[in-house]
């Protein structure tokens, strides 16, 4: 059978999750103290897979994990999904909001209640504990009077606490997204994936724009992007990077070479099935009005456009620069041109169009750009 770990005990989102994802019947689900542990039961092959919390709507990423998700690269990830989030404010028994001294729960969960915090409670100390399902545990062992703490139904539930208030997170519709850890990469199928990599940038001027161009020049497109502190020194940054696609996908995994080449390292953290929120969000093209599709052709028209101004000042630069170095570049040869061309073309077919008429319409615009 299956073993999963989570952070525990019974009782917190943690737990739900892995219910989610696997059920109690295909799964045993092993309750660890703290994140790390998660992360080392599967390393140890103490279990199979691990559920760790990565990012939530109001707070965004959990930055221990996109740590922890770095520093072991035993683990990857195989699969993401959403958990809804609501938190309850519990107590041993009935009481009023006002005899409320500590409110205890996991850091998380009391920044997703700030606002109610501050309008409801400001009179209570918040006390940070591993786990909101611990927090809740703990009311029971310590049963202080003025103790609350803030955790999920479940906990209340299995837990046997008084239900103060409900849905107290800042935003109705808060969830957290979850990703599943294990030792073997996820093998590239018939299904939409997505790719999870860290890249450590040079410092230098482009250094974010350079590691972007490659993405766009693909055609790959990103859904996460985010920085975090490489902790060298100050101003050093890791750029964690969430892309469309997995790392066997031939364009992915040139750009994911580029990136090994000319950054200070990648770390791929793992490419796995997109959850399905991601995979409903993209509108169906026969869903969409004629009028909004006539008004996105027209846009790219004008995008295609600009961009062509876009390279004229780029050739123009050029230009001025080499007359400052006296150092005017001879037309490429006819067997560089072609590798361009074999390249555009290349291009050209992975995006569903004729090779032929892109060619003419490259040619085109670069005996243009030529004369210029
Ligand atoms: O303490 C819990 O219940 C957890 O599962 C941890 C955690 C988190 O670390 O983000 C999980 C989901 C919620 O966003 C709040 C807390």
């Amino acid at each position: 059978m299956r073993k999963i770990g989570y952070l525990g005990p019974r009782g917190t989102f943690s737990d739900q999750a892995a219910l989610q994802y696997l059920g109690e019947e295909q799964a045993e689900l092993v309750p660890c103290n703290t994140l790390e542990d998660v992360c080392r039961s599967v390393i140890e092959g103490i279990c199979s897979e691990g559920i760790l919390p990565i990012e939530n709507l109001i707070e965004g990423s959990v930055n221990p994990v996109l740590d922890l998700l770095l520093e072991t690269p035993q683990v990857t990830i195989q699969a993401e999904f959403m958990l809804p989030v609501a938190h309850y404010l519990l107590a041993p028994s009935e009481r009023s909001l006002s005899e409320i001294k500590t409110v205890l729960s996991h850091p998380q969960a009391l920044s997703q209640c700030r606002q109610y915090l501050a309008n409801h409670l400001p009179q209570a100390i918040l006390v940070p504990v591993e786990s909101t399902a611990l927090a809740a545990k703990r009311l029971v062992e310590e049963g202080g009077h003025g103790m609350a703490a803030i955790a999920p139904l479940a906990s209340a539930n299995r837990y046997g606490l008084a239900i103060l208030d409900k849905n107290i997170q800042d935003q109705p519709h808060n969830c957290t997204r979850f990703v599943v850890i294990g030792t073997e990469p996820v093998p590239m199928k018939n299904d939409t994936y997505k790719t999870s990599l860290a890249v450590s940038a040079i410092d230098c001027p482009g250094a974010l724009h350079s590691i972007l161009k490659e993405f766009a020049w693909q055609g790959i497109n990103l859904t996460r992007i985010e920085s975090r502190p490489a902790k060298t020194y100050l101003g050093e940054y890791i750029f964690y990077i969430d892309l469309e696609g997995h790392r066997c996908q031939p364009e992915v995994a040139e750009v994911l070479q580029k990136l090994a080449d000319e950054s200070r390292g990648i770390s791929i953290l793992g490419s796995y099935p997109a959850s399905r929120r991601l995979q409903g969000q993209e509108p169906e093209p026969s869903m969409a009005t004629l009028q909004s599709l006539r008004s996105d052709i027209d846009l790219i028209d004008r995008q295609l456009v600009q961009l062509l101004g876009k390279r004229l000042k780029l050739v123009k630069r050029v230009g001025e620069l080499e007359q400052q170095q006296g150092s005017v570049k001879e037309p490429s040869p006819p067997k560089e041109q072609q590798v361009q061309v074999a390249a555009i073309r290349q291009l050209a077919v992975q995006q569903g169009l004729s090779p032929d008429v892109v060619e003419k319409s490259y040619r085109l615009l670069l005996d243009y750009f030529v004369q210029i």
